[in-house]
């Protein structure tokens, strides 16, 4: 039994990664643990010296881990170089910052002194998916080491070369053996992983189905958990936005990535007057979307990572369809290799309606229009998801509106994306925890109060 990558630009398969069997897996969990044992005693001089290394990887070998990327999951190779430069910038911001992140807190008490230490747990399962195969890791591997935990990584099954790069970039670095390790098994032994001694807490990034899932083992074994999970982000346009800008940004905030992003722009909420303006403007921008080989510079929309993701989005266009939605645009299966899936815009779509109701995870815009501000947010907020959202209309409006949606990043005239400074993470079926910033590497480390008389 293996994982195999397939190149979604052909279809082709060509590289197969073996699962590891039950001793290996106990190996790989108890040099986890070994090693975290000597690594929680470095000091941060010398974790922030071996990060900035890794950082100085990345940056070294853009190109290489671009190519990489595109050829296992079909994206645009710019984006794919961004991916890359954003690790490196996310590991230098660790590095840089974790000391201070984790000094101690000194606080009152009837004590002549008590503060909180932040100590690390342990080892730390994170369970990665697909679509931004670096960045994802990144962001979860860089706070980790440097708050002096260390790493297993159980990586999406159509990545594993990516899995590899990874744990070869630590080692690189310097990084000791066992202090990021990627481990390839089947869905079923997640079990075993996660009810090892040795795992102290664990992080996950995909679906709602398998957050539900590792989140119940989690519970069972009372190790926290961190979980990142899919989104529906309301994009909400009011009628005193800057229309050119807005339907600029629409695009982008919808193709990123061919559409396969958790804070993807989903639903877009249009109030009435500005409705057909919008549509008609965001069509001709859609169409005019290059789509074609992502290891083209000048391709915007590149393949569909898996075969059974295009067939899932092309039957959710369908059924909306079928319930009413209006398909002005895209929403055929191109007759040539590869998992293509065009630009793809549907209008009057309602609740209930798939493109509506559940993530939409590809290159499909869903309208929906509305009266006025409260009932875009109404619409906004009728969602099990709440990762991000986006509002465009004045500034002050925007600010005042984004206290009333229900999602763990409003941004107000700008496309929703993560930043190493910002916390990352939603609500409702999203999911809990945040990654990032200061509160991303308090996640997973012990509050240790001490108090002395
Ligand atoms: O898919 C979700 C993560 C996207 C990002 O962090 O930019």
């Amino acid at each position: 039994m293996s994982i195999r990558s397939v190149n979604p630009t052909t279809g082709d398969v060509f590289a197969e990664y073996p699962y590891m069997d039950s001793e290996t897996i106990d190996q790989t969990l108890t040099r986890a643990w070994e090693t975290y044992e000597s690594w929680k005693q470095t000091d941060f001089d010398e974790r922030t010296r071996l990060m900035h290394k890794a950082a100085h990887i990345l940056r070294d070998r853009v190109e290489e881990y671009a190519r990489l990327m595109v050829k296992e999951m079909g994206k645009p190779i710019e984006q794919a170089r961004g991916e890359v430069r954003k690790c490196a910038w996310a590991c230098e911001y660790f590095s840089d910052n974790a000391r201070e992140f984790l000094q101690n807190e000194e606080m009152q008490s009837d004590g002549s002194r008590a503060f909180v230490r932040f100590d690390p747990l342990g080892p730390i399962f994170a369970v990665m998916p697909w679509n931004f195969p670096f960045w994802q890791v990144i962001r979860f591997a860089a706070p980790n080491l440097m708050a002096g935990n260390v790493g297993v990584l159980k990586h999406s099954h159509n990545v594993g070369g990516c899995a590899v790069a990874l744990q070869e970039l630590f080692e690189e670095a310097g990084f000791p053996e066992g202090a990021f390790q990627s481990i390839f098994l089947s869905n079923d032994m997640t079990d075993e992983v996660v009810g090892h001694t040795a795992i102290r807490g664990v992080t996950l990034t995909g679906s709602v189905g398998a957050g539900r899932a590792v989140a119940k083992l989690a519970g069972q074994n009372l190790k926290p958990t961190v979980l990142e999970l899919g989104g529906s982000d309301p994009f909400i346009v009011l009628d005193d936005c800057n229309l050119d800008y807005t339907v600029e940004q629409a695009v982008r905030g919808r193709l990123i990535n061919n559409g396969q992003s958790c804070i993807a722009a989903k639903r877009f909420i249009v109030e009435e007057g500005i409705y057909n303006d919008f549509v008609e403007k965001f069509r001709d921008a859609l169409a005019g979307q290059t789509m074609g080989d992502p290891m083209d510079d000048a391709t915007d929309l590149g393949p569909m990572a898996r075969l059974d993701l295009r067939t899932t989005l092309h039957k959710q266009v369908q059924r909306s369809v079928d319930q009413g939605a209006k398909l002005v645009l895209g929403g055929e299966i191109p007759e040539r290799e590869g998992f293509y899936y065009p630009a793809t815009l549907v209008t009057e779509c309602e609740y209930d309606m798939p493109v509506f109701d559940e993530e939409t995870f590809g290159p499909v815009a869903a309208v929906t229009r509305v009266q006025d501000a409260d009932e875009a947010i109404d619409v906004a907020n009728h969602s099990h998801f709440g990762l991000g959202a986006s509002v465009w209309t004045s500034t002050d409006r925007g600010v005042d509106l984004a206290a009333r949606i229900e999602a763990g990043h409003v941004s107000v005239n700008g496309i929703v994306k993560s930043d190493p400074r910002l916390p990352f993470g939603g609500v409702k079926d999203s999911g809990y925890g945040r990654e990032l910033s200061h509160h991303g590497i308090h996640e997973f480390v012990n509050k240790k109060t001490v108090w002395v008389k």
